[in-house]
């Protein structure tokens, strides 16, 4: 496994090695020893999901709040996604600042969304299906969100905003100031 550090603080990208034979390949997804090793950072992961989008659905951009904060590892298992998260921890260096990378079932990559950021990806490929490991179980009353287009954090999908499907709750998210505001 390869980790790489981004822009922002305790959010990595990793690769996993992939061992190909003639039969397929296999890859460790997930191990919580090198992953401490590599990042110095404990990792208790409770809850796995699994989501399948269409090309140009947008998901995000989603976070938990208070006790119920989830740090994430993101990967594609089929097709591809702009995957991007956002730092939104009050008194960081790089609050407001966003990262994003490509992940696809060929690169393999995972992407660690630490505490304290929202994350979102736009679905590059249709019928991709993303599969993402969270250290805090879903907690709905604890459930926030911003807006995919809010144009202090000046994000760019790469896709015009009417190529993008998004969900109701998705169109009317705040802002991240209307969101601070709110609290
Ligand atoms: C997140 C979640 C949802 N649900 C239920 C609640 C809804 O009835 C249904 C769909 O939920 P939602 O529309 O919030 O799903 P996404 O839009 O994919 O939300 C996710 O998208 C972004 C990218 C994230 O990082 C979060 O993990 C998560 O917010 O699943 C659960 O039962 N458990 C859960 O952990």
């Amino acid at each position: 496994m390869t980790i790489e550090e981004t822009c922002l603080k305790d959010c990595y990208v990793l690769k996993p090695t992939i061992f190909e034979d003639h039969r397929g390949y296999f890859f460790e997804s997930f191990n919580a020893d090198k992953f401490q090793k590599m990042t110095g950072l404990t990792i208790n992961f409770v809850q796995d999901n699994e989501s399948k989008s269409s090309k140009g659905v947008l998901r995000g951009l989603h976070f938990q709040t208070g006790d119920y904060e989830q740090s994430k590892l993101v990967r594609v298992v089929k097709g591809a996604v702009l995957d991007l998260c956002v730092d939104i921890r009050r008194g960081s260096l790089t609050f407001g600042q966003h990262f994003s990378v490509e992940l696809n079932e060929d690169n393999k990559k995972q992407l660690f969304v630490p505490k304290g950021f929202a994350h979102g990806f736009l679905v590059l490929k249709n019928e991709t299906i993303i599969n993402y490991k969270c250290d805090n179980f879903y907690q709905k009353d604890s459930e926030g969100g911003i807006l995919f287009n809010d144009k202090d954090l000046n994000i760019d999908w790469g896709i015009s905003e009417d190529e993008i499907i998004l969900s109701d709750k998705d169109k009317i998210l705040p802002t991240l100031s209307e969101y601070l505001n709110e609290k």
